[in-house]
């Protein structure tokens, strides 16, 4: 497949960048951790609706996506109505954090975020930051204390660190916090796994 047919399949836009949707609190953490990014302790982490392993040239064989398939947070058209978030690396602080704005296509009770979806945004910047500091590994147990409840449209930074290796289990932290920082609105802790391929479980 061509890139450019790649490209026109949608398969590489870059959801992890600003568009209508964002509010002025999204784009505010946004920019402050491009402002971190500069001096390259931080770097920002494309998000495409596939598992793409960019190198310098796209492999598109190997990492063709199937067509029929899309990374959970990236499955809605329409932009804000579900998973709004980009992602920043620090390998030096071992940390990956998700700045975040769920839509309103994530609700729970009236006007909340369902809890299932901050889960799953735990899950996934545990889940990269491990990828990225321990290589392919997967969720083996994943344990959260929900504080206190995530108004649809708001902002909170999903901040996640590992902790330590023990062969190869990633112990993780993470700590979901208002975009001002005063309010703790849940916080878990994570095992992750090492594995060969989750193909080849
Ligand atoms: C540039 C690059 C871009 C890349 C861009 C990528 C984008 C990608 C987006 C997605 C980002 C991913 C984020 C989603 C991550 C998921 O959601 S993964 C899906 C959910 N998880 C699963 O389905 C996993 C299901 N479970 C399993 O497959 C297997 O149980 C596991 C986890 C692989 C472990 O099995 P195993 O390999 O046979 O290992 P096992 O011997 O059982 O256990 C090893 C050790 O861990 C311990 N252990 C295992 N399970 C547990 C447990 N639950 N509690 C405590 N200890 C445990 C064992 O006791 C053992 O300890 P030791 O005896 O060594 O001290």
């Amino acid at each position: 497949m061509r890139q450019t047919q790649f490209s026109q399949a949608g398969w590489l836009k870059d959801y992890a960048l600003p568009n209508a949707s964002w509010s002025q609190d999204m784009l505010n953490l946004y920019n402050k951790f491009v402002e971190k990014s500069k001096d390259g302790t931080w770097k920002r982490i494309p998000s495409y609706r596939h598992i793409i392993a960019l190198t310098n040239s796209i492999k598109l064989e190997a990492e063709k996506p199937r067509q029929d398939t899309r990374i959970f947070l990236r499955n809605l058209d329409g932009e804000g109505l579900g998973f709004e978030y980009v992602m920043f690396f620090n390998p030096a602080e071992k940390r990956v954090v998700t700045v975040y704005q769920p839509g309103p296509y994530l609700e729970g009770y009236d006007g909340f975020t369902h809890g299932g979806s901050t889960a799953t945004m735990i899950d996934t910047t545990c889940g990269i930051c491990s990828i990225f500091l321990a290589g392919k590994s997967m969720t083996a147990s994943l344990s959260i204390n929900f504080k206190i409840p995530i108004l649809l449209g708001s902002v909170v930074l999903v901040d996640s660190r590992l902790d330590r290796m023990e062969g190869r289990k990633a112990f993780l932290s993470c700590q979901v916090l208002s975009c001002d920082g005063q309010t703790l609105h849940a916080e878990a802790t994570a095992l992750f796994i090492q594995v060969a391929s989750p193909s080849q479980r």
